[in-house]
């Protein structure tokens, strides 16, 4: 344990927002950035598993937005240290629509719902533009039988291009590659990595990087932040950049002192978390049909989002025999809570419906669990379709010393890997900005003029996390007993 020190920039999370932060940072003179994450890695969202000898994506898996007008950033970076991909080919999904008999709905009945769900989505979404909300409840065009509730769910849950005018699609084009690659998506990020801390065969060795600390407490004021984790460090700086997700952030993981405003809270809480969990299973061999256009098939219930969307893994990595199912939200918590036999029973119960009772059995699941994590609480944010401006503005708004970034904060992208990486960037450059005025003397940031409020009203109470650890936290101790690692 060393004496106390104090870095200029300390940041919070080394998912792709975190490391985009502090890249640009140290690409701008601030090197003396200390970046503390919680798990035992860097990547955050973006993590590759083994799975029975396949690297599957548990996170983000696509590179979405590819061939339009404006070239991905993330697109770039794969194309520049040569990660492997394939092209994602969802326009054939929905000809291989089964029902519970097996049977595939015919071409012209799955390519008429289809048109009627689209046509309705448009109509609803005009509905909205004009504040028509009567309209948009009616239930006339609501979706009903299992095929338009299958088909309900793969437009909007998966965010087809199609319906809803998404800027990642229109500003970055409609094609979407899968992430096929050993090293994994993650290495991305490493590449990012690379440019600014030291490495050596492959690993980061740089101690501006601190794995498995969890920060439990922010303390700031006018110049400056104290964070305490959860093994008891205590950490100081100028600035802070909280990376951590929206989940996170509606959590009790971290506490503050001051608390943070109302306006922020009511921001952060009102954002809807997405949960999105793709479940893997290897089998034996190969029972599904392959082939062009074959990549994806969905599965027909009357339960809206069960076990509905499959995809095979032959296109990314031939003969590993890998099936992957996504769910989402309830469905997603509802398998997250129970055990993974339990899923596998579910999802053979499923195959056998669409491919008889021959199918055989998983070798292999592999369940995420995206939701329960306390470094996640959710898969990604969800602003409403027709989202109202301010509320991104006041969820990157800085507090203080803190400022906010992640996919989350991105008003154009939120909700993906690039997102969270031009997020990191932006964050950045705020900062910048402001570590430049405030040696200037100029800062005159709307929360710098809440801060005194903000201080009196922090001293007044407690969060919820501080009462439950009360006094037990180390900071809490003699000065002299404080351990500052750096
Ligand atoms: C299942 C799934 C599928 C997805 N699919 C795609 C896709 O195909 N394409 C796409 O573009 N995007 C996809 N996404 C979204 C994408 O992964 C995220 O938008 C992006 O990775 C978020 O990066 P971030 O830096 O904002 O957050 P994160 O990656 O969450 O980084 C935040 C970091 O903070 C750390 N942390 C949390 N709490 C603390 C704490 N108290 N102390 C210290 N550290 C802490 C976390 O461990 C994490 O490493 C998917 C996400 C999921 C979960």
């Amino acid at each position: 344990m060393n004496s106390s020190s104090r870095s200029s920039v300390i940041i919070v999370g080394a998912g792709v927002s975190g490391i985009s932060a502090a890249k640009f940072l140290a690409e701008n003179g601030v090197k003396d950035v200390l970046i503390l994450e919680a798990s035992d890695r860097i990547g955050g969202r973006i993590r590759k598993e083994d799975f029975g000898g396949v690297p599957v994506e548990i996170g983000a898996g696509w590179i979405a937005g590819v061939g339009g007008k404006h070239s991905n950033p993330v697109w770039e970076l794969a194309n520049k240290s040569g990660i492997r991909t394939c092209f994602s080919d969802y326009s054939h999904a929905r000809y291989n629509i089964y029902d519970r008999s097996g049977k595939i709905f015919p071409s012209g009945l799955a390519a008429d719902s289809y048109k009627k769900a689209v046509d309705s989505a448009i109509e609803k979404l005009r509905n909205l533009e004009v504040g028509d909300l009567a309209k948009t409840t009616e239930q006339s065009s609501a979706p009903r039988t299992p095929i338009e509730l299958a088909i309900d769910f793969i437009l909007h849950d998966f965010e087809m291009a199609e319906v809803e005018p998404i800027s990642t699609f229109t500003d970055f084009g409609e094609r979407e590659f899968l992430v096929a690659d050993e090293r994994g998506y993650e290495y991305l990020l490493y590449k990012i990595a690379e440019e600014f801390l030291f490495t050596l065969e492959g690993k980061i060795l740089d101690n501006r990087l601190k794995l498995n600390k969890v920060v439990r407490k922010i303390q700031h004021w006018r110049n400056g932040v104290m964070v305490t984790t959860e093994d008891g460090f205590v950490y100081e700086a100028d600035y802070l950049i909280l990376s951590v997700s929206i989940g996170v952030l509606q959590s009790d993981l971290i506490s503050f002192r001051p608390s943070l405003p109302r306006w922020k809270m009511e921001a952060i809480e009102k954002l809807d978390v997405m949960v999105y969990t793709k479940i893997f299973l290897k089998f034996p061999y190969k029972f599904w049909p392959c082939g062009p256009g074959k990549e994806f098939f969905i599965y027909a219930h009357e339960c809206r989002g069960y076990y509905t969307f499959w995809q095979h893994m032959e296109n990314a990595f031939p003969g590993s025999n890998v099936l992957v199912v996504t769910l989402t939200n309830g469905e997603s918590k509802r398998v997250e809570d129970q055990s993974d036999e339990e899923t596998m029973r579910e999802a053979m119960h499923v195959l056998r419906d669409m491919f008889g009772p021959d199918t055989p059995e998983a070798t292999h699941i592999l369940v995420p669990r995206w939701w329960n994590n306390r470094f996640q609480r959710g898969s990604y944010s969800n602003y409403p379709i027709i989202s109202d401006h301010r509320e991104v503005e006041n969820i990157k708004a800085p507090v203080g010393p803190i400022f906010f970034t992640g996919e989350h904060t991105s008003e154009r992208f939120s909700g993906y890997v690039h997102g969270g990486y031009l997020a990191g960037i932006d964050t950045g450059k705020a900062l910048l900005e402001e570590m430049r005025n405030g040696v200037d003397g100029k800062s005159d940031g709307k929360a710098f003029l809440l801060e005194p409020l903000l201080a009196v009203k922090g001293a007044l109470s407690l969060t919820q996390a501080e009462t439950v650890s009360g006094s037990l936290h180390k900071y809490d101790m003699p000065s002299s007993c404080i351990s500052v690692d750096h």
